[in-house]
């Protein structure tokens, strides 16, 4: 195995040991990003083939169907990412114990799952990242919580930060605030779909074709965000802009503010990272049964 101190990112191995939406967001995204090759990265799965076939021949990657001989892609890689679903982590990362040594890094996706978890599953001398992406990732516009623990070196949060910068923004944060990022930009970017998904209801109920009324929503979106991003104006202060006293966008604003629009998202997203601290609490028992 490659010493992660001794090499650059072009000769890593990483093994995604959960083969999901996340873990094709994030290697998709470092396939396209070319931070690294398609043969770098390997991932398996507990079934379904089909999915394995599916993810190798469109990107490329090595795949192997959990129970077949993926116990040398596990030992050899030099990152494994822990991306399969909280319900199905204790039993998976427990499965691996005998396979991870000190001198690999172990990167967690999986909402709640907190480091001292991983620990207690694999022992306490394997470095471990917990860090929260999201999908964007799959187009370089992720944005990615990280948290360390102690064993982590320096050089591995270069190499951590560099992977997760290649598809996107990170944020390191202390792990406790890992359940806000849960919250704010894991889950984050289905609110915006939700909406997305609304304004294209009501464009349809005001009489526009599907299609436009998709084409109209993307733009209006993506505009507003970039606006954002390059003007540096508060979204307050652009929201000013477009509300003219007694205008259009006021009667609308009022009419979802009657409805308590802004609660009702803090509350959501509250409730996001409230839920990933449960997530936390049924993995932690599940590994104490
Ligand atoms: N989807 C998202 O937007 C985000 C997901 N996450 C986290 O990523 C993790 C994965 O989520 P998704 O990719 O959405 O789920 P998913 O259901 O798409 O993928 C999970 C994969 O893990 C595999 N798996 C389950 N048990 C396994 C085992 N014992 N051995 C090997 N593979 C196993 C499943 O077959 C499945 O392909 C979750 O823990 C979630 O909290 C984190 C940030 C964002
Ligand atoms: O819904 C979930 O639990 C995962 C974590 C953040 C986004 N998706």
């Amino acid at each position: 195995m490659t010493q992660l101190t001794q090499t650059g990112i072009a000769s890593l191995q990483l093994c995604f040991y959960g083969a999901g939406s996340m873990a094709e967001a994030i290697a998709r995204g470092l396939i396209n990003e070319k931070l690294l090759a398609a043969g770098q990265i390997s991932m398996l799965n507990r079934h379904n083939q089909e999915r394995l076939t599916e993810l190798h021949t469109q990107y490329g990657v090595q795949t192997i169907l959990q129970g077949s001989s993926n116990d040398a892609y596990i030992q050899q890689a030099d990152i494994i990412f822990l991306a399969m679903k909280p319900k199905d982590a204790a039993e998976a990362v427990k499965a691996i114990k005998p396979l991870v040594s000190a001198n690999q890094l172990v990167i967690s996706v999986i909402a709640g799952l907190s480091i001292a978890s991983i620990e207690q599953l694999l022992g306490a001398s394997v470095p471990i990242v917990r860090a929260m992406p999201n999908t964007s990732s799959t187009i370089g516009l992720g944005a990615t919580g990280i948290s360390y623990s102690d064993r982590v070196t320096a050089q591995q949060r270069q190499l951590t930060e560099a992977i997760f910068q290649s598809v996107g923004i990170t944020a390191t944060v202390e792990e406790p605030l890992q359940s806000a990022i849960t919250g704010v930009s894991g889950s984050g970017p289905a609110y915006v779909y939700y909406f997305m998904e609304a304004m294209m209801q009501a464009a349809g109920e005001l009489g526009l074709e599907p299609g436009a009324a998709k084409e109209l929503v993307v733009q209006t979106v993506l505009g507003a965000a970039q606006m954002v991003r390059e003007t540096g104006e508060e979204p307050a202060e652009l929201r000013r802009k477009v509300t003219s006293p007694n205008g259009t966008t006021q009667a609308a604003i009022e009419m979802m503010a009657e409805f308590r629009l802004t609660e009702t998202i803090i509350k959501g997203m509250r409730r996001s990272a409230e839920r990933a601290g449960e997530l936390g609490a049924a993995i932690e028992r599940s590994i104490n049964e």
